[in-house]
């Protein structure tokens, strides 16, 4: 399989306005890049993924104790098979554990893992530097299209926000089989998604058509820096010129496990998401059928999230972007 290397954006860079053009470049090709001298500290990034090592390392019944209950602002643990982000595809569900924490939960709430409690300074720290950077990013964003440089953030105040501790491996006593998936085909649902990988090799890409690649690319990442990518909702926001590119994790045969912290900044849920640009704005006042702007960001998340666990709808518009009836325009 072949492998790319993503798109890479420095953001020590003094020129926001090349910074800006080059990040736009990206995420209407790609929809994925990565940014250097990101801002946040290496020996924090390591810390968190020792927690998240203490934390999976805990007897499965332990962890069993705070399972995610699915919605939007729950957190807690996910076993082997407990998701299934391609259900279309996959026979069971995704060869992998993790650990959600919604919003800033409060340290006194005794709904989160005493490892995740005994950490809760450092993981609170950390969600505010990725919520800092998504910032940065969504600045830059905005200013690579010629809005004000607040046009996405002032929406994002990071409540619905969701760091997420990943763990890959196989359950002790199940067999691998050929058809099973690490993290089946998905895109993510919120606005931007920042990826830090400690153990590198097992995220696949597949290219947006624009791109004229049909297979999946293995994705190749400097080290020290962070992976970005465009999610569902500023996808359908931008009218699809940012583009929500669809993912999936296989890891290496050699490999047995792998860690990752994903980072999923989401709209308040009271965004309107309306489309940004001119050209759509007014096909939508022509009074079409399919109007979105009813859609805000809080029901169209908790319509997804109910697809992946299986409890409901599809949020509306969402199918809709999915079969590519919107999001034409380039
Ligand atoms: O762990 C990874 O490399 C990707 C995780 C991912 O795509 C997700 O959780 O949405
Ligand atoms: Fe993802």
């Amino acid at each position: 399989m072949a492998s790319v290397q993503l798109p890479s954006i420095d953001l020590s860079l003094k020129d926001t306005k090349y910074v800006a053009a080059e990040l736009k470049t990206a995420c209407q090709q790609w929809g994925f890049f990565t940014v250097k001298n990101h801002g946040i500290p290496i020996e924090d990034i390591s810390k968190v993924f020792e927690i998240s090592d203490e934390f999976f390392n805990s007897p499965l019944e332990e962890k069993k104790k705070f399972m995610f209950k699915g919605g939007r602002l729950h957190s807690g643990y996910t076993g082997h098979f407990g998701e299934k982000l391609d259900v279309e595809h996959q026979r069971r569900g995704d060869m992998k554990e993790s650990y959600d924490l919604a919003g800033f939960p409060h340290p006194d709430a005794n709904t989160n893992s005493p490892v995740i409690q005994k950490y809760f300074i450092e993981l609170k720290a950390f969600q505010r530097e990725c919520h800092c950077l998504s910032l940065k990013i969504l600045d830059l964003i905005a200013i690579g299209f010629g809005f004000p440089s607040d046009f996405f953030s002032k929406n994002h105040s990071s409540s619905e926000d969701i760091l997420r501790l990943l763990k890959y491996s196989v359950p002790e006593g199940v067999e691998r089989q050929k058809d099973d998936e690490d993290a089946g085909a998905h895109s993510d649902y919120g606005s931007i998604t920042l990826l830090f990988q400690k153990d590198a090799g097992g995220l696949q890409i597949r290219p947006p058509q624009s791109y004229n690649v049909a297979d999946w690319l293995r994705v190749s990442v400097d080290e020290n820096s962070v992976i970005v990518n465009i999610a569902d909702m500023l996808q359908f926001w931008t009218s699809g010129r940012l583009k929500s590119t669809v993912h999936r994790v296989r890891l290496d045969e050699d490999v047995k496990t792998r860690q990752t912290i994903a980072y999923f900044v989401t709209p308040d849920p009271e965004t309107l998401l309306a489309p940004v640009f001119e050209k759509e704005r007014e096909k939508q006042s022509e009074g079409k059928e399919d109007n979105m702007e009813t859609v805000t960001a809080g029901e169209w998340i908790e319509g997804r999230l109910n697809i992946t666990y299986g409890y409901g709808e599809a949020p509306r518009g969402y199918l809709d972007s999915q079969n590519g009836l919107i999001g034409q325009s380039s």
